[in-house]
């Protein structure tokens, strides 16, 4: 399934004092089975967007393709409910929404509400912990008395359980510890290459955009003002430090070199990367080692 925006516009609380303008004339593309990242400061929308991607938000102007269904502002909300199963959308500390007594009941929650028996929910249930690299033992015990990773692998599980065809996950890292992260992102990285998951990420972190996305759209006020691979959104690294982006790691190293008069061929995305091309220019004799 795909999704597509055609100029999306978003207001908060139109035709009132507290009227904000979110969006302008978005339009982008989300194609199946990609990895798609989302950069922006705070405040730029990324969340507003998020939420036009299972139909939680309704664009005020434009019009939002999901698979076979039409978006508009004048779209009766009963008929809306159905997207979310295919969309499911991870928000930023999501453990804060486990209530359940054991994590067994909570990943079996949405599958019920959609109307799956209990028999079946269990069985997801199953599954969903040993996806998100929990093994069995955790379904019978509280979700309060698991780590800050635990619990959220947990709620991650919980959309998981709905089989979204779609996987959206708003700053799924924040506040985990660098080990941690790196596993969330392995997991994402296995969902999306060993079950062709499409992923669309929210991130301030541009090494993981530079890692694991296939796409950026970069949003700046509400409008989008870069996209392409991240290849060829890291390029303008000059633009992207004048707007405080940030740049990968190993870009901005090189960046810096290459201020210095190194020539790249290729401007590394990752440290794998760099250190190929600074080995290719040390046997070429261009630097010392
Ligand atoms: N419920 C709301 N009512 C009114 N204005 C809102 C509401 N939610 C967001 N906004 C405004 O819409 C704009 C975009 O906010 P949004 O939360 O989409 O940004 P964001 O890029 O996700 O930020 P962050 O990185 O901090 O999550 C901001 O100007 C914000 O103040």
């Amino acid at each position: 399934m795909d999704i597509q925006f055609e100029k999306v516009g978003y207001t908060y609380q139109p035709q009132t004092p507290f009227e904000q303008r979110a969006l302008y004339d978005i339009d982008l593309k989300i194609t199946a089975q990609s990895y798609t990242a989302l950069i922006g400061h705070t405040g730029s929308g990324k969340s507003t967007l998020l939420q036009h991607l299972n139909a939680l938000l309704k664009p005020t102007s434009g019009k939002v393709l999901i698979g076979e269904r039409v978006i508009v502002p004048e779209s009766k909300n009963k008929n809306l409910k159905e997207i979310r199963k295919h969309v499911g959308i991870v928000f930023q500390f999501p453990e804060a929404q486990l209530f359940e007594e054991t994590v067994e009941k909570d990943i079996m929650f949405g599958p019920k509400n959609f109307g799956v028996s209990d028999t079946e929910a269990k069985e997801i249930a199953r599954e969903m912990i040993q996806l998100v690299g929990l093994d069995e033992s955790y379904l019978e015990r509280s979700p309060f008395e698991l780590s800050g990773g635990q619990m959220r692998r947990v709620a991650i599980a919980g959309v998981l359980a709905m089989k979204p065809e779609i996987l959206v996950l708003d700053e799924p890292t924040a506040g985990l510890d660098p080990k941690g992260r790196k596993e969330m992102l392995e997991l994402f990285h296995e969902l999306h290459q060993k079950h062709q998951q499409t992923i669309v990420l929210v991130t301030h972190q541009m090494d993981d955009v530079a890692e694991y996305a296939e796409q950026v759209f970069v949003l700046e006020k509400g409008e989008i003002v870069k996209s392409g691979t991240p290849r060829e959104v890291f390029q303008d690294v000059a633009w992207l430090e004048s707007k405080q982006l940030g740049v990968p790691t190993a870009t901005a190293f090189a960046f810096k070199l290459q201020q210095k008069g190194m020539q790249f061929t290729h401007i590394p995305l990752t440290l794998e990367e760099l250190v190929a091309e600074l080995t290719k220019q040390m046997e070429q004799g261009g630097i010392k080692a």
